[in-house]
Formats: C-alpha cells, sequence, structure tokens
C-alpha cells in the first residue's frame, strides 16, 4: 500500500495515526505493543508528534515496549544516535517505563553488541522469530534501509536476528535488525519524504532491481507493508494513488 500526502508534515501526522491504530490492535490482540524505531532524519517530526495531544493520550505508552530497527555505533550523546533522536523527540515526553525502552547499545565491540541485544530480543519473543506490532523504516537513496546497505553480508543473514555491519559508506559501524526480523512483523511502515529520494523511491516500487543493490526490495513482511511518502518523494511514480 502507497499512501502520497502532501508534505513531510501530513505524512509524519499519518505515521502518528497509523502508529497509534497499531497499538490499540496490538493492546486488542496480546495486551502490549512492541516496535521498533527508525532512525535518521525523516521519523522524528513523527515522534514529536506522538509527543503531543492527542497521541499523548491515545496511544497506551504503558504496556509499549520500545526497540530500534538499527543504531549507529556512536555514544549515547552523539547527535547521530538514533536512540538519542528518539528519545528527544518522543521518549523523554511519554511515560514508557524505562524497563520498556531498549535502545542498541555499541559500547564494546559490535559483534557482542548484536549478540548481547539478540539475547534481548529472545528475552521478550520466546519462539522462532520476533513478531514485532510494527517496525518503522526510512529509505536511504542509495536504497539502504536500517542498516541494511546494498552488497553487503548482512543482506543473505537468515539465522541471526542482529548483526553488526562493519563501517557502512558513513564510516559508522552498525547494528542492525536482520531481514527475517523485519519480515515476520505485523506491520511495516516506511517513511519516505523529499525529492532527494524520487529516484530511488521508483526504483523500489515500479523497477525490478536486484536486492543485493537496493536491499530495501528484501523488505516483504508477512504482515501488512506501507509506504507513506510525501508528494515531493513521490514525483517520479507512475501511478502514485
Ligand atoms: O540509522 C539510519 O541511518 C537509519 O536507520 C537509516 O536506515 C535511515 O532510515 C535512512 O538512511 C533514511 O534516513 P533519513 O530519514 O535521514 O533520510
Amino acid at each position: 500500500m502507497i499512501r502520497v500526502y502532501l508534505d513531510r508534515e501530513a505524512l509524519s501526522m499519518a505515521a502518528a495515526e497509523l502508529f497509534a491504530t497499531a497499538a490499540h490492535s496490538a493492546m486488542r490482540d496480546t495486551g502490549r505493543f512492541a516496535v521498533a524505531l527508525a532512525g535518521g532524519d525523516t521519523p522524528r517530526r513523527t515522534y514529536e508528534i506522538l509527543a503531543h495531544e492527542p497521541f499523548r493520550k491515545r496511544v497506551p505508552w504503558e504496556k509499549t515496549h520500545v526497540f530500534w530497527g538499527d543504531e549507529r555505533c556512536v555514544p549515547a550523546a552523539d547527535p547521530r544516535n538514533n536512540a538519542r533522536m528518539a528519545s528527544r523527540a518522543l521518549l523523554d515526553h511519554v511515560l514508557v517505563p524505562d524497563g520498556q525502552v531498549h535502545p542498541m547499545v555499541c559500547g564494546r565491540a559490535p559483534q557482542d553488541a548484536a549478540k548481547e541485544y539478540e539475547a534481548l530480543l529472545r528475552s521478550w519473543f520466546p519462539g522462532e522469530l520476533p513478531r514485532f506490532d510494527l517496525i518503522l523504516l526510512g529509505l536511504g537513496e542509495n536504497g539502504h534501509t536500517a542498516s541494511l546497505f546494498p552488497e553487503t553480508p548482512v543482506l543473505d543473514e537468515r539465522r541471526r536476528w542482529v548483526a553488526d555491519v562493519s563501517p557502512a559508506n558513513d564510516g559508522m559501524h552498525r547494528l542492525t535488525l536482520t531481514v527475517p526480523v523485519i519480515n515476520q512483523a505485523s506491520r511495516v511502515v516506511f517513511l519516505v519524504s523529499g525529492a532527494n529520494k524520487a529516484p530511488i523511491l521508483r526504483e523500489v516500487l515500479e523497477g525490478s532491481p536486484d536486492p543485493h543493490r537496493i536491499p530495501a526490495c528484501l523488505i516483504r513482511p508477512a504482515g501488512q507493508l506501507v509506504w507513506l511518502v510525501d508528494r515531493d518523494a513521490a514525483r517520479l511514480l507512475r501511478n502514485a494513488t
């Protein structure tokens, strides 16, 4: 499903609405809401909207469990840190119990950190694969999503739930959920905004690219896949609704 919005503000409002809807569905079905947040810049406005009325009251924050789809291996106070961005925009303003916020902490060797985060996930999601109620994702201009970068070994990872990524093109070590975990989610939502994303968005949605060249094409969840895009990002699409 592809939904096109006038601009980033409208996209962000729609994403907040979808977040609240997913939370209520999860509460009805399981009594808790497990979400993996996206990093980067696009989701920031969605998080800010969720931190204010009406969403501040509408989302069952006390039953929400917050994870991340990926993290850059930089100090927690570094402006590039995904958990820092989400905390400043959202988590510092809503009442998610501390024990239910699970940032990816690279700290030591990324490989060990990946194992530790996977152990954490296994403690919250007993069973074969973790099924998040919602995973938010962004789309890089090179077709990466989370920290699944083009032509990297992690794209073929089918056993591990969390992988460490050697310096990506931005020179940062990263941690990322792997493709099988993302595709296990009940609902995956991409947030894509800006004219600079138009070429890659057309390739992903209307081309037939090699998924190793454009990793976002590997995201084919058993659950719902939703693309929330703004008009600038959608300007090259032939058949955007
Ligand atoms: O940690 C990250 O870098 C993100 O997880 C990454 O996958 C991001 O979603 C895309 O790069 C889009 O980033 P923007 O939203 O800033 O364009």
